[in-house]
């Protein structure tokens, strides 16, 4: 739906909507610590969501690779089917019990001859609504910085991903996804609202890309953003950086933790997303007729 769709007679539909149903909701980011230990890993993350719960959330996102540590040599022995894995199991039940919304960061998933690095999204009834394979494989070679292959174990997926919340539309990447500006624009397009981002980036690109990114994304798309990284290891292979945050539609960081496990809320109020996009209205002022970005099947 347009910003011009979304106002009659003077009055907007959002106001109109927002006297009718509630716009807010707390939403939690469990940064994780992840260790080798799958079982400890998983258990670990159903105690915090069982806090988050406590604590008023309705939606409760964990990090990329959640029960695994990250890395290309741990994804095939960590990886599991989807939904018939332990870990779904795990994952659907903690849905289910608790009442929520779980955007399950993501696992290595085996489905086929292949892995996929992949996220998990579960209803209050403890059904499976959507899964995201990571379409943008992280592949890099930085000398003196970082160099990392995961297409030496994993395969891309092929689509993208939106769900429907009772509240809001969400749309979902994992890390390396953020980077890729026209899928958040398609996002935008499909009507969502926020974009959740499991990731892990690292302690070369941490620093300077995490937060630059998920503003510019916010911004251009007039979305909140959600980032959820596992807790930083510094003994571990690939030491993550961190810093799971929460910017709103106007680029500005909202909540956030740095390196230590922990929750992250944020009461998220959709209003400021009609605010932001009726005052500065770019997506109806866009140049169709000059350039466009499509999904294409
Ligand atoms: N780990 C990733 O997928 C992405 C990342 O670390 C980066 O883009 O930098």
């Amino acid at each position: 739906m347009s910003a011009v769709k979304r106002s009659f007679a003077g009055v907007s539909l959002a106001s109109l909507v927002d006297s009718m149903v509630s716009r807010t909701f707390r939403l939690a980011l469990i940064q994780l610590a992840v260790g080798e230990d799958k079982a400890e890993n998983v258990k670990r993350a159903l105690s915090f969501i069982k806090k988050a719960k406590e604590n008023g959330s309705y939606l409760i996102a964990l990090p990329e690779c959640f029960n695994s540590p990250y890395g290309t040599k741990f994804f095939p022995k960590y990886a599991e089917l989807i939904p018939s894995g332990q870990t779904s199991s795990s994952l659907s039940q903690a849905a289910k019990e608790h009442q929520i919304y779980l955007v399950a960061g993501s696992i290595p998933e085996k489905d086929g001859d292949k892995l996929y690095n992949t996220c998990t999204v579960w209803n209050p009834s403890g059904e499976l609504v959507t899964k995201h394979q990571k379409v943008h494989l992280f592949d890099i070679d930085i000398p003196g910085g970082i160099c990392f292959k995961e297409s030496e174990t994993l395969t891309a997926g092929k689509r993208l991903t939106v769900f429907n919340t009772d509240i809001c539309k969400i749309g979902i990447g994992i890390c390396y996804d953020m980077r890729f500006g026209e899928m958040a624009q398609i996002y935008r397009k499909e009507e969502c609202d926020l974009l959740l981002y499991p990731g892990a980036f690292n302690m070369t690109t941490g620093p300077l890309h995490w937060e630059l990114l998920q503003r510019a994304r916010a911004v251009e798309n007039q979305v909140f953003v959600a980032t959820i990284a596992p807790a930083q290891d510094k003994n571990a292979d690939y030491v993550s950086w961190g810093h799971s945050q929460v910017v709103d539609p106007w680029g500005k960081v909202i909540a956030k933790t740095e390196f230590d496990e922990g929750i992250v809320y944020a009461d998220i109020d959709l209003k400021v997303v009609d605010e932001v996009r009726q005052q500065i209205p770019v997506f109806r002022q866009r140049r169709t007729d000059l350039y466009d970005t499509v999904l294409k099947d």
